[in-house]
């Protein structure tokens, strides 16, 4: 990003990060953080200032199943364990109508969640009233999550956060579960959100690292008018991670942004308890690339190499083909569909039966 792209002078702005270490982080984990690895990790976070943490299965509320693997305790085994020792953050939970009930939701309000992420696919706002309604009246601070947001253009995706603002969400998030974007993407989406929304609602940018971008976006995303920023320290989410919230931390200090977290006490939570947790170091590999070079769901990286075990076919291929019929959030099983296609076209599927 060249210092022309950011148009505004954003020393003391006032921006609210979001941790996705517990949620996002949890695809990086195939499910696989324990309660008391979520309380080590909440605990330093909320001791570095970070004002809202997101926790719960990947997949958000009603995300175990066989489809998108199980965790290793309930949703509200671990909002309660985290919530319950909280000096200052909120605890958050990902809900996508259709996987997560509004009876999820209320049971996790009960556990302790304050905020919700109610995440839609970027043309299918419509699906989320109902939801977006009951975070309301349990006194839920509500974002309205659109997803694979580079797949609308700037007046379409307005025209969906309008639609989520009118169902009561207090916050509209772009959301670049790809990898995609550029700067100037994000500026103009968060541009046309701006232009339509009302002044009292906020607008958040949810990026994802796969072509390195994720903190350019970010900035690319205050400059335009967000107020509310997801990462992960230490980049821990699906693909190549999400912004690495310690590293954006700094970022904003230098250029007089305000957070109110402590730099160098995240760098010692990315430190000491992010990156030993790792299962697999979290960074731009030559598949998480493909993610963000063809525009595919985070989240499909880990299925697409064990896919690519499977079949035979190098997962980087696989997730171009994705990338290539723009295959979204939901559509996990065309996954395995599109590299047992793709090894029956190159003759590898004998080898597989036999
Ligand atoms: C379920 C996804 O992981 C939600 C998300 O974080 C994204 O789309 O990005
Ligand atoms: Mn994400």
């Amino acid at each position: 990003m060249t210092d022309s792209m950011i148009t505004g002078d954003l020393k003391g702005r006032k921006v609210i990060l979001h941790d996705m270490c517990l949620r996002d982080g949890m695809h990086a984990k195939r499910e696989q953080i324990s309660v008391e690895q979520m309380i080590k990790v909440a605990t330093a976070m909320d001791d570095a200032g970070v004002p809202y943490l997101q926790v719960t299965h990947g997949a958000g509320l009603g995300g175990n199943s066989l489809q998108h693997g199980f965790a290793l305790a309930s949703n509200e085994e671990y909002i309660h364990a985290v919530s319950s020792r909280m000096k200052q953050a909120k605890v958050s939970v990902l809900l996508i109508p259709g996987l997560g009930t509004m009876d999820e939701l209320r049971s996790a309000y009960e556990a302790g969640a304050r905020s919700v992420h109610v995440a839609t696919h970027c043309t299918e706002a419509d699906t989320s009233p109902q939801h977006i309604a009951c975070a309301r009246e349990l006194g839920m601070d509500s974002t309205g999550f659109l997803m694979m947001a580079h797949l609308n253009d700037p007046k379409g995706l307005a025209e969906q956060g309008k639609l989520m603002e009118s169902y009561g969400a207090h916050t509209v998030y772009i959301t670049d579960s790809a990898g995609y974007m550029l700067p100037a993407d994000v500026k103009a989406r968060v541009q046309a959100l701006r232009d339509v929304l009302k002044p009292e609602t906020e607008i958040g940018f949810h990026g994802h690292h796969n072509l390195g971008m994720g903190i350019a976006n970010s900035i690319a995303a205050i400059d335009a008018g967000a107020t509310r920023i997801d990462g992960s320290v230490a980049g821990l989410g699906a693909g190549a991670g999400n912004t690495p919230l310690e590293v954006f931390a700094a970022v904003c200090e230098r250029m007089g942004i305000e957070t109110g977290v402590d730099v160098f006490k995240l760098t010692d939570v990315a430190e000491e308890i992010i990156v030993p947790m790792m299962d697999h170091i979290v960074r731009i590999d030559r598949e998480s690339l493909a993610l963000g070079y063809a525009g595919v769901y985070s989240t499909f990286l880990l299925p697409a190499k064990r896919a690519a075990e499977r079949y035979g076919v190098p997962a980087r291929d696989i997730l171009v083909e994705l990338g290539r019929k723009k295959m979204i959030g939901g559509q996990e099983d065309m996954i395995d569909d599109t590299a047992m296609t793709m090894a029956k076209e190159r003759g590898l599927l004998k080898a597989v039966a036999s």
